[in-house]
């Protein structure tokens, strides 16, 4: 191979490192040829050690709570991030265009779900929308899940609720008046979302489809996180080239 062809490895900085999903990630960086771990960095740690260390890319999955600082951070130290962690408004979308007007060559990704098979249920459940007069969200995850409803099951229900407006589909049907507070889940621009934990569980939903006749389940399941490496490793080498706000793994899977 001419000496050109050869990149050299991308410097990945990992934000969370000791966490569920850091872990992960550390260990699929570690493992690529073409990817070197150069910082581990949790609570505590100084994320200084991050921009010594020369990382060209950070990984982020740390808690809704401090991801916006962590974010703000590495924009300005002109560091591209992949972003797992949830908690993403459309207002905390708009900080974060604001903040990469500034850094022209610096891209970011928000994904809420670097599963490819999750990213998939959410197209398909936005393609089914239209179709149905009645829609739920149902997701199911691990006890020690710090937020409620998942990022993966918001995002859902803001697609789906798109594709019905879109599609002039009125209100999901249903007299139900709540006996009990929480009953019907949360409200998410008119689409319900319910919240399961359980041990055992590790990342699932489904979505529940239904009109005059039949239904239509759509589920996906994460069974184990190493599920979610293949997306986050995509994200890594592509987001270099990327510069500006990605939000979801779609526009990489294209
Ligand atoms: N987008 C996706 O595909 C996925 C997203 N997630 C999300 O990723 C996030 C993390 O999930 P888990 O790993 O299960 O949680 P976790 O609680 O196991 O890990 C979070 C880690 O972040 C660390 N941390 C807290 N503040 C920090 C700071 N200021 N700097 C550096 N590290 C800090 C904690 O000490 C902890 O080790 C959650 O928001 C979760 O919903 C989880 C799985 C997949
Ligand atoms: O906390 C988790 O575990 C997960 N979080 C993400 C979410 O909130 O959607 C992605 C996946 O569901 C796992």
């Amino acid at each position: 191979m001419p000496v050109s062809d050869v990149r050299e490895p991308i410097r990945v900085g990992v934000l969370g490192a000791r966490g569920r999903m850091g872990i992960e990630v550390c260990k699929a960086v570690d493992a690529a040829d073409d990817l070197e771990l150069v910082a581990m960095i949790d609570q505590g740690d100084g994320l200084f050690s991050a921009s010594d260390a020369g990382a060209e890319v950070i990984v982020d999955f740390t808690t809704p709570d401090v991801v916006m600082d962590n974010l703000h951070w590495c924009v300005d130290q002109g560091i591209s991030v992949v972003v797992g962690t949830t908690g993403f408004t459309e207002q905390r979308l708009e900080r974060i265009r604001g903040w990469l007007a500034h850094k022209p060559g610096v891209g970011v990704l928000v994904a809420p779900n670097f599963g490819i098979g999750a990213v998939l249920m959410m197209q398909f459940a936005a393609k089914a929308a239209k179709h149905f007069e009645s829609v739920e969200v149902i997701e199911l995850h691990h006890p020690r899940k710090l937020d409620a409803p998942s990022g993966t099951a918001t995002h859902t229900a803001q697609l789906i609720a798109r594709a019905r407006a879109e599609a002039g589909i009125g209100p999901v049907p249903d007299a139900t008046k709540d006996e009990v507070d929480g009953a019907r889940g949360a409200d998410i621009d008119g689409v319900r979302v319910h919240s399961v934990r359980s041990a055992g569980l590790v990342a699932h939903q489904e979505v529940l489809f239904g009109t005059t006749g039949e239904t239509l389940t759509i589920r996906h399941d994460s069974l184990d996180r190493a599920s979610f490496m293949p997306g986050v490793l995509l994200g890594i080498r592509a987001i270099r080239d990327r510069p500006g706000l990605t939000v979801g793994l779609d526009p990489l899977l294209d």
